[in-house]
């Protein structure tokens, strides 16, 4: 089955509610990452956030990823589309609907690389609530796969407070051991932004004040704000 612009509406999901969050989840958009998960009520570390199915599958071989991904997309039924072209692109800006004609390959890979998530070393899988988590240095929440019941779990990696947005890592821990400079640049390449999680624009603030001839007077603010986290 192949799709056409009809199939999609432009509006993201509404703020606050989404047909696969439970009532203490939330997304909501914010003024510099597009949406994001936000908890509504206390949640204690370990806490299942909320579990979710793929929306789109692969497993990898030789074959190009665009073509696995429009492999996969042909079977897909209506629903399954339009979220996939919900999601969000980091790779391709688009906006028009007639654009999907010309340059379908590459906004399909776009959304796919900015979203998917390794199930195994050889599958990788797209999902729809999961994909609004946004990435920090200092994660909230961790995800786990579950092969048996091929569902993903959101677990809360530390108390979550009424209010807290959902962080979760992009990238394996040792990274997260490496200088603001390193997880930087790891992200940019792989996942094409800039991180501006607190840990990174902290760390940042601080070399930048490291490396500048000093002042004196000038560094109380930097000082102050090491302390802070997401
Ligand atoms: C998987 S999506 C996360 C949800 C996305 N914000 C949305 O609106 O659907 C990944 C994208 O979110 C944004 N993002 C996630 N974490 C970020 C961070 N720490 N700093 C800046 N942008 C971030 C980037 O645009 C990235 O390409």
């Amino acid at each position: 089955m192949d799709y056409f612009p009809q199939f999609f509406n432009f509006s993201i999901p509404a703020d606050k509610s989404h047909p696969l969050l439970p009532p203490e989840i939330e997304i909501r958009h914010t003024a510099t990452k597009d949406y994001s998960l936000f908890v509504v009520s206390d949640i204690p570390t370990g806490t299942l956030l909320f579990c979710e199915s793929p929306l789109v599958t692969i497993n990898h071989d030789s074959t190009p990823l665009d073509v696995l991904i429009q492999k996969s997309l042909s079977v897909a039924d209506p629903h399954t589309i339009r979220c996939f072209y919900n999601l969000h692109n980091a790779h391709h800006r688009w906006n028009d609907p007639s654009y999907i004609l010309t340059h379908k390959p590459a906004i399909q890979a776009g959304i796919w690389l900015t979203n998917c998530v390794l199930l195994s070393p050889f599958t990788s899988a797209v999902f729809n609530a999961v994909s609004r988590i946004n990435h920090s240095c200092i994660p909230n929440v961790e995800l786990e796969w579950s092969e048996d019941r091929q569902l993903m779990g959101v677990f809360a990696k530390r108390d979550l407070a009424a209010g807290d947005e959902v962080f979760r890592s992009y990238f394996e821990e040792e990274v997260g051991h490496r200088l603001v400079q390193v997880r930087r640049e790891y992200l940019r390449g792989g996942w094409a932004f800039e991180c501006g999680c607190k840990r990174c624009v902290n760390e940042a603030a601080y070399w930048d004040w490291k490396n500048k001839p000093s002042v004196p007077g000038d560094n109380e603010d930097v000082e102050g704000r090491m302390g802070s986290a997401d």
